[in-house]
């Protein structure tokens, strides 16, 4: 089952309050997605996940196509028993995987040729091969197979990329047959012009899918351009229905992004940084292997609640990754999850009480944003 109730829409911005009903649970919006790519939030328990408030989980297509196979995912009874995770999962289709990770592909009207970038074998997706993988996997909310076109691109290669996205959609929503226990959302492309924007949302509207996201914006472009036309697309997008932000992960993106009508967002930032040992905090980014810290008693955040806040020093943190200690990475990984998380939550508690605008101005002038 699927089902998205609009419980709010604030007064002086587009940020709203929704709540999605799936077979495996409720999700409230707007919500921050933990990536976990190959079937796992890197470094993470499911019970850990679970700690931090973690309501939802992505997963990809593409790699578990590729590793361990979906024979090996449908023995063990779908993605949700395979990784022993009981909540909702989104799969992503493959479409942008395929196009920023596997070389010397071909595309066709029929689909994508490549190699896989794990040995180089020959491989092929289709729109149907797409949601054929993704009723395997058994994700509750599973994406449209689509073309992540470059950025920069001309008008003409985004009209014409656009346009083969447009027919593939089509195909994924007649090909996907298990929609009870399965959501299909369209993917609205359009690089960064504002008439192929509209027509994308438009033509996808028509569709009616029952769930939207916007591909192909925070690909480099300025966050000003990226708002900009954020802001143009979600007016053509319907408001009884989810509005997915892909690929978008830092405080300021997700604060613009909700500003505009947002209400999922998904990203590798916080736990890709967290690996690499820099910390979010409400003062902003810190590189925690910095031997400033290595002295330094005091919790990560000082307005952070987490497992890791409560229980560890930043010296010891930093001494963790000095000597290369995997722990180190858990528990920065834990923190930086947490931190969205938990900024989400007073996002929508801010959105409820109608005081959005001013939390974010808060947020932004403690966190160092203009
Ligand atoms: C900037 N990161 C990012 N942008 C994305 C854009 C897309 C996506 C995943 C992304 N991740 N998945 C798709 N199937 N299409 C569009
Ligand atoms: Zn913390």
């Amino acid at each position: 089952m699927f089902k998205f109730e609009l419980l709010k829409t604030s007064k002086d911005s587009k940020a709203r309050l929704g709540k999605i009903t799936t077979n495996h649970g409720e999700i409230e919006t707007p919500i921050f997605m933990p990536v976990g790519t190959r079937a796992t939030v890197k470094t993470m328990t499911p019970e850990e996940l679970k700690d931090i408030g973690a309501q939802i989980i992505l997963s990809n297509t593409y790699h578990l196509f590729l590793r361990p196979g979906t024979e090996i995912i449908e023995k063990a009874g779908g993605l949700h028993k395979f990784m022993n995770w009981d909540k909702p999962i989104l799969t992503d289709s493959g479409g942008f995987q395929v196009f920023s990770l596997s070389d010397n592909r071909k595309i066709t009207e029929e689909g994508v040729h490549f190699r896989s970038h794990i040995d180089g074998s020959k491989m092929f997706i289709s729109p149907e091969k797409s949601i054929d993988i993704q009723n395997i996997l058994g994700s509750d909310i599973i994406m449209a197979f689509d073309e992540c076109a470059p950025y920069p691109a001309s008008h003409e290669y985004i009209d014409h990329s656009m346009r083969r996205t447009l027919r593939w959609a089509e195909r994924c929503k007649n090909h996907h047959k298990n929609v009870d226990n399965q959501t299909l959302f369209g993917i609205i492309q359009g690089g960064m012009y504002k008439d192929l924007r509209e027509i994308s949302a438009k033509e996808m509207v028509d569709m009616d899918f029952k769930g939207y996201s916007i591909g192909g914006l925070s690909v480099g472009e300025p966050i000003d351009l990226m708002t900009e036309i954020l802001d143009y697309t979600t007016d053509f997008m319907p408001e009884n229905k989810p509005r997915y932000l892909m690929g978008v992960g830092s405080p300021d993106y997700l604060f613009e992004a909700v500003e505009r009508g947002v209400d999922m967002a998904d990203c590798v930032l916080p736990t890709r940084i967290a690996r690499n040992g820099t910390v979010l905090t409400h003062q902003g980014r810190i590189p925690i292997k910095n031997a400033i810290y290595k002295d330094d008693f005091s919790r990560l955040d000082d307005e952070c609640d987490c497992y890791t806040c409560r229980n560890y020093s930043k010296a010891y943190i930093r001494h963790l990754f000095n000597v290369d200690e995997i722990l180190g990475m858990r528990l920065a990984t834990i923190h930086n999850l947490y931190f969205l998380i938990d900024m989400m939550k007073n996002i929508r508690e801010s959105i409820k009480g109608d005081y959005f605008l001013e939390y974010k101005k808060d947020f932004y002038k403690k966190y160092g944003y203009k």
